[in-house]
């Protein structure tokens, strides 16, 4: 798999639609969410018709039921479903999913009673917790990795965007089901029975598309020769989402955005009420949210390309913090509803963001119950909030703040469970931003400003370099050493400078050091020396070797960098990543490459490619390999800009040309006159 760079990108199809079996999958989501929506407007309004007259308080009550009934599942049942995507087939669970879900719904204009309503949404909810991560853990299967996160725009899209169309579709239903009542006396007095036929044909509609999908892979192909029981792979599933840092940090942001999100659906009602308005003004708060999300999700990360995903993440999720304590502060109902937009937008970032890189980042046969966990906890966060926050709100009461002699502010209830709300997203964010962050060293601000104005934000120290710094990542034969040699001949031919180098053992210190890291006989060197030695090297090659060269113009080119030894000793040896990139970062004094080639093959290959005895780190048992390569995989999804992954399995010349395509958009003009004087001076390995 390949990710081209902008060259190869005018040959990639304009949208992600294009690909057949996603855009079928993508139907038949779409038709599903708008079934969805319709499903909770038409299953609450039936909830209150059937119980009209019991009373206002049973009325909210009976509403209320519903909402539990479509929270329940996912607390009980969520990791099972998860368990069930990775293990089972995720085309025919889908279909079978859409099938029960369509009897279930159509049943319950048939059966017509509350205590039905609510068994039946239920259990429609326990059908769904296996629907939808069968369905996410088959999206990255379905279109190139370097796509995902424009498929799962659309997907998010579809998800939320068809809510007002389903409130719309709903309004217009029950007109129809009033003026149809007349000729079908059934639907009489049942003004959401229609809505209901309509969302159980989605389901129908949904199971005959993904029926026909014939390319979604079988969950695990090609991955474990026996599977686990289905108790282990839930354990798996959570101990690997415990266990893996950028996984923890992501999940605990998206959570902590939930947790706002609960707090001002809990008490947004009674917040707008204070403000002095009505439930329009309350539609147009609700309106707002979705109109932020959706701007978030589609501009976000596109205006924000030259900052790090990690960071925009983290960051996003701080500033949706900082926003929703203003809006409780703020007691101005037009500046709440823009605030409200702003928070929205912050929340769509911070949710495509975390959705595309647990995609990316997790392996195939542990995806479906990884989205499942977040799925389960988000939802347990969200009615936990939900719960709380009147309470907490209801609790505090109303008070008045003196200021000065005649102005009183006033700060009630929701204004509390807003401001904690705000500042425990806040707190959520710089968790998740410490935990993740991959370019520490870097100021957030400086960095955060230049990609604002579109451009990515060079330290200091590497401003006057004018040369061009590529490095070559990748586990054991690769093909590393075979292109970055390619490229170096083939960069000499277009009249650079190019010094052609090497990690580690670069320098007279570097090649010393080189012996010892991979010599065999030292079997047993401790992680923290480990780290700490190839950090040695790193130190003697950027001072020594590279910013001399990049200072003179010329074109570095290293075989391999820091990225090696947050793979190999940050994941591999199971060292803390923080600790391997600050050590790293001071090592180098902050200088990251322009571009890094990843070639991308599977330990398996890759170790077969090698003659000879293997040194101390080859001969690292296959897990060892194949975490380091997971770890280079996900590095580059965190940075795409910065990156081109190669499929390290295609023929020589056909990698050489792709990185050569990449390479091309970034090279500046060629062989400025010093370095051509300075030639031969250089005390690096050159071709
Ligand atoms: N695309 C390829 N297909 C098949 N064989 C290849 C390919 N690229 C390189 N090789 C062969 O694989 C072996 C290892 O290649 P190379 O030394 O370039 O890998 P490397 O990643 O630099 O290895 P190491 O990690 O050990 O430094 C060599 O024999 C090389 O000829
Ligand atoms: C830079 C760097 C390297 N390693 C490991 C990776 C390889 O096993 C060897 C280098 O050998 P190669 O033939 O040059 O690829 O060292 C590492 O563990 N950490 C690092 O930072």
């Amino acid at each position: 798999m390949t990710t081209p760079g902008r060259n190869t990108a005018r040959r990639k199809p304009p949208t992600v639609l294009a690909y057949a079996p996603f855009r079928k999958l993508w139907t038949a989501m779409s038709v599903c969410s708008l079934g969805d929506w319709l499903n909770l407007l038409a299953l609450t309004a039936l909830a209150g018709n059937l119980t009209m007259d019991a009373g206002y308080q049973a009325q909210s009550l009976a509403i209320g039921g519903v909402f539990v009934a479509k929270m329940l599942p996912a607390i009980v049942l969520g990791p099972l479903a998860g368990a069930f995507a990775d293990r089972f087939d995720r085309r025919l669970t889908m279909f079978f999913c859409d099938l029960l879900r369509f009897a279930l719904v159509l049943s319950i204009p048939l059966v017509g009673s509350y205590q039905w309503v609510i068994i039946a949404t239920f259990l429609v909810e326990c059908v769904n917790l296996f629907w939808v991560p069968a369905k996410d853990a088959t999206v990255p299967n379905l279109v190139p990795k370097e796509r995902l996160e424009e498929a799962n725009q659309l997907n998010l899209l579809v998800t939320y965007g068809t809510a007002p169309v389903a409130a719309l579709l709903f309004a217009v239903l029950s007109v129809a089901n009033d003026l149809l009542s007349r000729l079908v006396p059934f639907l009489a007095q049942r003004e959401t029975y229609l809505a209901l036929f309509i969302n159980a044909l989605a389901y129908l509609i949904s199971a005959v598309i993904i029926f026909s999908l014939k390319e979604i892979p079988k969950a695990g192909s090609g991955v474990a020769t026996s599977t686990p029981s289905v108790l282990r792979q839930i354990f798996e599933g959570w101990r690997f989402v415990g266990g893996n840092r950028l996984t923890r940090g992501l999940i605990i942001g998206m959570l902590g955005a939930f947790a706002a999100g609960g707090a001002v659906v809990g008490v947004a009602k009674i917040y707008v009420n204070a403000l002095g308005g009505g439930d329009a003004a309350y539609g147009v708060v609700f309106g707002a949210v979705f109109v932020g999300m959706a701007s978030g999700m589609f501009f976000g990360p596109r205006l924000m390309r030259e900052l790090s995903r990690r960071r925009l993440f983290g960051l996003a999720i701080v500033v949706a913090g900082l926003v929703l304590a203003a809006i409780a502060l703020i007691h101005n109902l037009v500046i709440v509803v823009l605030l409200t937009v702003l928070l929205g937008a912050c929340a769509g970032i911070a949710w495509i963001i975390g959705y595309t890189m647990i995609g990316l980042e997790v392996d195939d046969g542990l995806r479906g119950r990884t989205f499942s966990f977040l799925q389960s906890l988000a939802r347990v966060t969200l009615l936990l909030v939900v719960a709380v926050a009147p309470t907490v709100a209801g609790l505090f009461g109303e008070r008045e703040i003196k200021m000065g002699q005649e102005t009183v502010y006033r700060f009630d209830g929701s204004n509390l469970v807003l401001v904690i709300g705000g500042l425990l997203a806040a707190i959520v964010g710089i968790v998740a931003l410490r935990q993740m962050d991959d370019r520490k060293g870097v100021p957030i601000v400086a960095d955060l400003i230049a990609a604002v104005r579109g451009e990515r934000f060079v330290p200091e120290t590497a401003e006057q370099a004018r040369g061009m710094f590529i490095a070559f990542e990748g586990g054991e034969g690769s093909g590393k050493t075979t292109q970055s040699r390619l490229l170096a001949i083939w960069l000499r031919d277009q009249g650079y400078d190019v010094v052609q180098t090497r990690e580690p053992g670069s320098t007279k210190v570097g090649m010393r050091l080189r012996a010892i890291l991979l010599d065999a006989v030292h079997q047993g060197l401790s992680a923290r020396s480990e780290a700490l030695l190839y950090a040695a090297d790193r130190a003697e090659h950027v001072e020594k070797v590279i910013r001399p060269a990049l200072y003179r113009g010329s074109m570095v080119i290293s075989d391999r960098y820091v990225d090696s030894s947050l793979a190999y000793q940050g994941a591999g040896r199971a060292l803390d990543p923080g600790d391997v990139t600050r050590i790293n970062s001071w090592a180098t004094g902050g200088l990251v490459p322009d571009l890094t080639v990843l070639i991308d093959t599977p330990p398996s290959v890759g170790l077969a490619r090698l003659g000879g005895a293997a040194d101390r780190i080859e001969s690292e048992p296959l897990e060892f390999h194949e975490r380091v390569r997971r770890e280079f995989r996900a590095l580059a999804a965190a940075e795409p800009e910065r990156y081109v992954v190669i499929d390290g399995t295609l023929p020589q010349e056909e990698i050489a040309r792709l990185i050569q395509d990449r390479v091309r958009e970034v090279l500046p003009d060629p062989v400025p006159q010093e370095s051509e004087d300075a030639t031969g001076t250089i005390p690096a390995i050159r071709d």
